[in-house]
């Protein structure tokens, strides 16, 4: 579904590369957590699936596609199989939840009778049910990133990326948004998700991969936030290699083993009432025992568990509050110029860099052997994308002719 073969990426004016010859392969289906260092190279690695960057060196396939031969002009439509969500929501602040999610569709050009019927079914899924005519601001931040979740999967994606969507909210909420995405990964959605909550990844037990300066250090099924055995050689020595292995695999079934144990005390003090607080020894991090022999475990900043496995254990089901059933509004004019409009994006900011360095593949790959000064030029332009464009609906510089043509709808 997703794979890197030898991949580099080096920003320009960068000494360092940013990934460096990753190689890994990422199946239909799978729930995958990237952790690291903060500058690990974590969001590159999802703006390199989402081809909001080029790699410098390798090949990427997406969904049997190589990016490296889709044109600019046909990477909004490889992008409408993806949802996105990030950490700091991106909601239209002036338009109603349902304008929101609605958004996503009317850009790509869905009747009226789908949008009608989509809408309110994804609210729905993401415990937004009745919730529809609301403004974000009238939303907690888990409610707006349930909004956000709602928007990135209405159109069916077969794939989500998740950059720290948990960054920004408290960590029971945070928990809760994790049910949320296991269920969507349980209907299907391959879901890659970048975090530094060692709790949340603690407590799932997805596949972990782990990056250091650009360097895939641990790829592991399963795993925890923290390395077990440390970082797994990268030299070609074949039986230290086959020695890590083994090593992580009897760490991973005496974790496995512990993990049963916690499960089992849960389900036993499920049966009893909940009680209002949390000992401090449960909510300390376990210590990671590094194995005899190995490298001791590499140190990743921002570490702290704020999501404990007690709030992951004890997320309540979606909270849903009855409210008047949603009525169809017919804002498709307003939408489609809010989808049109130009958003100013501070200089300096990381959308903007973003946008610039798409620019810089946009101009790559168009080949159109563009000047310095015409170059400058467009990425000047970028300073400006539509929020259609910065959600990847919409090739950068509008509509075109043949944009609404082709059948890009829901894939199951
Ligand atoms: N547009 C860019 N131009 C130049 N260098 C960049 C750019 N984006 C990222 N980098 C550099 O690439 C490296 C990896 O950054 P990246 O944002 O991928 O890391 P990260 O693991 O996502 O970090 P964080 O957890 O802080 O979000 C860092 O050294 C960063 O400074």
């Amino acid at each position: 579904m997703i794979r890197f073969d030898s991949v580099t990426k080096t920003y320009s004016g960068q000494a360092k590369p940013a990934l460096n010859d990753i190689g890994v392969e990422i199946l239909r289906g799978e729930f995958v957590f990237l952790v690291g260092a903060s500058g690990s190279g974590k969001s590159s690695f999802l703006r390199l699936i989402l081809k909001e960057e080029k790699p410098s060196k390798g090949t990427i396939h997406v969904l049997g596609q190589n990016l490296g031969s889709i044109s600019s002009r046909k990477v909004p439509y490889f992008r409408r199989d993806l949802g996105v969500v990030f950490q700091d929501f991106r909601l239209l602040r002036d338009k109603s939840v349902y304008e929101n999610v609605a958004f996503t569709l009317r850009v790509i050009g869905k009747s009226r009778g789908y949008i009608h019927t989509a809408v309110p079914e994804t609210l729905k899924l993401v415990g937004l049910d009745g919730k529809g005519k609301r403004m974000p601001h009238e939303l907690s931040g888990g409610e707006q990133q349930r909004v956000a979740i709602a928007r990135a999967i209405v159109n069916k994606p077969q794939i989500l990326l998740a950059d720290e969507p948990t960054g920004n909210l408290d960590p029971v909420t945070s928990a809760g948004i994790m049910t949320l995405l296991e269920r969507i990964n349980a209907g299907g959605t391959t879901i890659i998700m970048a975090t530094h909550e060692a709790g949340i990844v603690d407590e799932m037990r997805r596949r972990v991969i782990e990056l250091s300066a650009g360097d895939i250090v641990r790829d592991e099924r399963s795993a925890g936030y923290g390395s077990v055995v440390g970082t797994l050689p990268v030299d070609d020595d074949a039986a230290a290699a086959a020695a890590a292995v083994a090593a992580a695999e009897a760490a991973n079934a005496a974790l496995l083993h512990e993990q049963h144990e916690r499960e089992a005390k849960a389900a036993a003090a499920a049966t009893k009432p909940k009680r209002a607080s949390r000992s401090k020894k449960q909510a300390e991090p376990e210590p990671i025992a590094p194995v005899v022999g190995m490298d001791a475990p590499e140190t990743i900043t921002a570490a702290a568990p704020k999501v404990t496995p007690e709030m992951m254990q004890q997320s309540q089901p979606l909270y849903v509050e009855p409210e008047a059933t949603d009525a169809v509004t017919d804002a498709a004019a307003e939408i489609t110029a809010a989808a049109t409009a130009s958003i100013e994006i501070p200089r300096g900011s990381k959308a903007t860099d973003a946008a610039a360095s798409a620019s810089t593949v946009d101009a790559v790959d168009d080949a159109t052997s563009a000047t310095t000064g015409e170059a400058d030029a467009a990425a000047d332009a970028k300073q400006h994308l539509t929020l259609a464009e910065r959600l990847g609906l919409r090739a950068p510089g509008g509509p075109r002719e043949g944009d609404d043509d082709q059948e890009v709808g829901p894939t199951r």
